[in-house]
């Protein structure tokens, strides 16, 4: 009986939030309850941030990470989750100890880097901690163009060069590897992803791309997506289509919110079909 009072999936991100509602644990929350998901939320970082930058930020105490951790695990039925931003290496650390030690399903590893404004969510030394601690618990990982190629070390500028960045990637230990296309602003036409699987099976996503400042928090909207299909039991290459489908349709149906780069519409995608999940 309580197990099946328990079984709504229930997803988790663990991240920082945005005080402006476009990016971080507000996107996620925002996307999870579009997709019909019970969303929850382990706060690593607090961020006064709006659609023009970060102005502040404030790191969570360890204690208080893992006791959010241990509330979620002593509770709920977590179904996968997902890491945004984490700061420093201390922070990946301390959410590598708690991903081994709780049973939170798929993990989806979105290694955010650098704010769209600029402002840098991950310092530097902590991207070998993320390679080191991190990647080798994720289920998949979501990097864009600039951060996998600070994963990986070296320059990457044709498809080819995409492609093999991936296989590198996966190489670390991630089943799945997604390159997300945002930043391969070569094709003005299209914004493509690339898709490695676990099974050596491969695949481009292309959709139009929308010419738009009105892109804040794409990254965070995709990966919490893909978070909530795999909570569902919706298989890998199902979900990353409908995780890009629901980011098209999210940055396709603008809303004007705030000043700079603008939040997305993270009710915009199929409405009608969600109406009936
Ligand atoms: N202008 C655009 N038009 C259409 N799709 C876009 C556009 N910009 C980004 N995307 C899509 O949004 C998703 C996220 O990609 P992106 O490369 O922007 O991630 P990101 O840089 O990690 O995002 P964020 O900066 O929000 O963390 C991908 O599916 C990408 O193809
Ligand atoms: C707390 C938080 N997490 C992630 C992002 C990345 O989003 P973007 O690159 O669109 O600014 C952000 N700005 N803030």
């Amino acid at each position: 009986m309580t197990e099946q009072i328990n079984s709504f999936p229930q997803v988790l991100t663990l991240a920082g939030t945005d005080s402006g509602g476009g990016a971080g644990i507000m996107a996620d929350l925002k996307t999870m309850q579009a997709r019909h998901v019970f969303g929850t939320a382990v706060v690593v970082a607090v961020t006064a941030q709006n659609t023009l930058g970060v102005q502040d930020s404030l790191m969570i105490p360890q204690e208080m990470i893992d006791a959010q951790c241990a509330s979620l695990a002593d509770d709920f039925n977590i179904k996968a989750c997902k890491t945004g931003m984490l700061g420093d290496a201390k922070h990946v650390h301390y959410i590598a100890k708690n991903l081994q030690k709780y049973d939170f399903g798929p993990l989806v590893v979105d290694p955010v880097m650098v704010a769209k404004g600029g402002a840098t969510l991950l310092t530097d030394d902590a991207i070998q901690t993320v390679i080191d601690e991190l990647l080798p618990l994720a289920t998949v990982v979501t990097p864009n163009l600039v951060e996998a190629k600070r994963i990986v070390g070296h320059e990457i500028k044709t498809a080819d060069e995409v492609k093999a960045a991936a296989k590198e990637i996966q190489q670390l230990g991630v089943k799945n590897v997604i390159i997300k296309g945002g930043h391969m602003t070569a094709s003005k036409q299209e914004s493509a992803d690339y898709f490695l699987f676990a099974d050596q099976t491969d695949l481009w996503l292309s959709a139009p791309r929308i010419n738009t400042n009105r892109t804040h928090g794409t990254g965070d909207t995709l990966s919490s997506c893909l978070a909530a299909e795999l909570a569902k039991g919706i298989d890998m290459k199902q979900a990353v289509r409908t995780a890009k489908a629901y980011v098209q349709a999210a940055i396709e149906n603008t809303i004007q919110v705030g000043h700079g780069h603008g939040p997305l519409n993270h009710w915009a995608y199929g409405e009608e079909e969600n109406a009936k999940i």
